[in-house]
């Protein structure tokens, strides 16, 4: 000690390079960072500037020393899952998170307003409830009498959107903790929307969650029960596992097209949402003016199987061929988007030919002017069965009124609902029946067959839905607006045709 005490500075400078080296060894690097810091600290003018090196030189060490055992920690102790942004399996995790304690505590957190609230706003002041999910930090959790570490990132992208990544880790260097916890998310995820119907639309070229709904019941839909029957079936027979086995067996893509066409309001989106809810299954929705080539060829390409994909007034966007009958790229979908943003019709019809598709996906379009459709885009192969919606006849106007004044089956409560307004079934239904039938058939005698959608007689009812009898008092000068209105804009569309005219 007394050495090294009497030791002269140029003495303990040359002692304490000599140590460098073996710094060098366990920490790359840090010793040209640290030796000017070394010569000041040996040869400073004071105690006070020897203090300060002393103190930055501890903090580099510490910083330097923390990621260094930090990497060391992730290598060989943690293991770890990435969870990316565009897969469901994103949604399960934070789904999942949110609903764990932990998630409250989050120092960091990103605040959305909570749209999938179904709590009842009794006041103004408690619209639009606010909702909290761990963002930007790592969050430590006990799971299971394991510690867990949760990191999600969030950052701009190009164009302003937002990019997320998220990591789930755990001591030890077992995968399949990692793999059952995923697994419990995805549990929890789809224990939460069992009734309901997913709905996905597209960002950039990945598909993304967009909301899941209540379950449409198929005989809230009211067309002709023939044609609902035949739709029912040909569905329940494409999605029968024989039949897929029947398709592979024959080298078949396994996948059918629909085209559900008529007047507007006759009910095609319902149809589509009732038939997802009646099978199970989730909707992809396509907005063709919103892509290119490159992203509906990946879209295709990221469809789960069995799906249904959704293009809606697909008229809208088609385009008729070119005049020599070309589908080549310069004949595009969704004229409205900028040259080049487009989606080309050959694309579009190669990609219903499903050699980029997912096994067992159901494409339904819809239209309200079938003639305006490329007949390439509608052949058998591409489009399957094609299924005319039209106007309410008197069967389907008897089951609007039904439908509103009838009490729903038990089915089509909620729970908490059924306590106070279920009705007993049986004998009060058929009595119930019996009073409604003179109604219904009152009702049905006043309006014109084959002259107003479903959507049309199904708003006038609402508005009468305490009573019966205001709608059958009321449905004659509602009628005769309505015809107004009607002849107002057929005079309004012609004028304004004809100014394009000139
Ligand atoms: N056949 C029907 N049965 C029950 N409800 C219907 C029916 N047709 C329309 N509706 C109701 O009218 C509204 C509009 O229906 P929907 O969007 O399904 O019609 P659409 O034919 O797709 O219309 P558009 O061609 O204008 O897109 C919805 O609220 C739906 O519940």
């Amino acid at each position: 000690m007394a050495s090294l005490g009497n030791a002269s500075p140029t003495h303990n400078q040359s002692f304490l390079f000599d140590k460098m080296p073996l710094l060098d060894l366990f920490f790359p690097g840090l010793a040209p960072a640290t030796s000017p810091a070394w010569s000041l600290l040996t040869g400073g003018p004071n105690i006070y500037s020897r203090a300060l090196c002393i103190g930055g030189l501890l903090l580099l060490f510490g910083k330097y020393a923390s990621e260094y055992i930090e990497k060391l920690v992730e290598t060989y102790l943690l293991s770890k899952i990435e969870v990316p942004y565009t897969d469901e399996a994103y949604d399960m995790l934070i789904f999942w998170v949110c609903s764990q304690p932990f998630a409250r505590l989050a120092r960091t957190s990103l605040a959305t307003i909570d749209l999938k609230s179904t709590a009842e706003s009794g006041s103004h002041a408690e619209k639009k409830p606010l909702h909290y999910s761990p963002c930007n930090g790592r969050s430590y959790f006990w799971h299971k009498r394991r510690l867990f570490v949760f990191d999600r990132q969030r950052s701009l992208g190009e164009f302003g959107t937002a990019r997320e990544q998220a990591y789930v880790s755990y001591f030890g260097r077992d995968p399949t903790v990692l793999r059952e916890l995923l697994d419990e998310c995805r549990r929890h995820y789809l224990d939460t929307v069992k009734n309901k119907t997913s709905v996905f639309e597209h960002q950039g070229d990945r598909w993304k969650a967009s909301k899941s709904m209540a379950k449409r019941e198929m005989s809230t839909v009211i067309i002709d029960k023939k044609l609902k029957e035949m739709l029912l079936d040909d569905v329940a027979e494409f999605l029968d596992p024989k039949t897929r086995t029947w398709y592979s067996r024959r080298g078949l893509p396994y996948q059918r097209g629909y085209l559900l066409y008529g007047p507007p309001g006759t009910g095609k989106s319902s149809l589509c949402l009732s038939i997802a809810g009646h099978f199970d299954l989730d909707v992809y929705v396509l907005t063709m003016s919103s892509l290119n080539d490159h992203s509906l060829k990946s879209l295709f390409a990221e469809l789960p199987q069995h799906c249904i994909v959704l293009i809606e007034d697909v008229d809208a966007t088609a385009v008729h061929r070119k005049p020599d009958g070309s589908t080549d790229a310069s004949t595009s979908v969704g004229q409205n988007s900028p040259v080049g943003k487009r989606v080309s019709l050959s694309t579009l019809l190669n990609v219903l030919d499903g050699l980029a598709s997912s096994e067992g996906r159901l494409l339904i379009m819809t239209t309200n002017h079938i003639e305006r459709l490329d007949p390439a885009l509608i052949r058998p192969g591409r489009v399957d069965m094609k299924l005319e919606l039209f106007l309410a006849n008197e069967d389907m106007i008897n089951q609007l009124f039904y439908f509103v004044y009838n009490n729903p089956p038990k089915s089509n409560i909620r729970e908490d609902e059924s306590e106070r307004n279920v009705y007993q079934a049986g004998e009060e239904k058929a009595g119930e029946d019996c009073k409604l039938l003179p109604l219904a058939q009152e009702f049905v005698a006043k309006v014109p067959k084959l002259e107003f959608s479903p959507a049309e007689i199904l708003s006038f009812l609402l508005e009468n839905k305490h009573s019966p009898h205001h709608a059958i008092a009321n449905v004659a000068v509602w009628m005769e607006k309505l015809q107004e209105e009607r002849t107002k804009l057929t005079r309004t569309t012609s004028w304004a045709l004809d100014d394009d005219d000139h």
